[in-house]
């Protein structure tokens, strides 16, 4: 395990009232607040954590969802290291504004290739009963918009908060260490010439 802390920043995104404020202050304070209050602009919450031996500062930025606030949070969108996107699983129209917040993030942030950024997709508010949105119908939704990871959350009882977090960080690993063997797979020679040896890296 190395002893520098890697510093990782995630962003929060999605609709008003989902329980981006609510995941966060679950994650970091293990604090739930049933009265919360809108966010406006953002914030940022740092939590230490160790995954699969590395250890990170996790940076979670935590954005308003109310259209009205869209200038305010939309310049913090660059540099993060990956996007958590927020749906309640009982507001069928959060779920539905996944694709505008992706593509919103897109358009802002400094991110080049949507299909290589780790984004993880969280589904919150399952200790609620009355569903609007199945989990079949969730994971369907990742798996055609880039095979990112799906969780199914409660900020309220703590249910799979840690556990998505914990996979963001996995997925920014992952991606960086696939960026990393790319590069290491294409070498150039003395004379300038580019050569790629077609070694299959998963
Ligand atoms: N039952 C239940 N309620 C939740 C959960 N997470 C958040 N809430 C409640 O939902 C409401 C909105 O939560 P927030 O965390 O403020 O939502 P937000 O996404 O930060 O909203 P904006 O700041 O407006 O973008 C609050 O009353 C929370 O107590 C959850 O997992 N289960
Ligand atoms: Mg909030």
């Amino acid at each position: 395990m190395s002893g520098k802390s890697l510093l990782l920043k995630v962003i929060l995104l999605g609709d008003g009232g989902v329980g981006k404020s609510s995941l966060m202050n679950r994650y970091v304070t293990d604090c739930f607040d049933s009265q919360s209050f809108h966010t406006i602009g953002v914030e940022f919450l740092n939590r230490d954590l160790e995954v699969d031996g590395r250890l990170v500062t996790l940076q979670i930025w935590d954005t308003a969802g109310q259209e009205r606030f869209k200038s305010l949070r939309t310049p913090f969108y660059r540099g993060a290291d990956c996007c958590l996107l927020t749906f309640a699983v009982n507001d069928l129209q959060s779920f539905q504004n996944l694709g505008c917040w992706k593509k919103e993030f897109m358009y802002y942030s400094d991110v080049k290739n949507a299909e290589r950024f780790p984004f993880v997709v969280l589904g919150n508010k399952v200790d609620m009963e009355q569903r609007e949105v199945g989990q079949d119908e969730a994971r369907a939704w990742c798996e055609e918009n880039g095979c990112c990871p799906y969780f199914e959350t409660s900020a309220k009882d703590d249910t799979n908060v840690t556990a998505a977090f914990e996979a963001a960080v996995r997925e920014v690993l992952a991606a960086e260490d696939q960026i990393g063997h790319t590069l290491l797979s294409s070498t150039i020679d003395l004379h300038g010439n580019r050569k790629t040896s077609r070694t299959s890296c998963c």
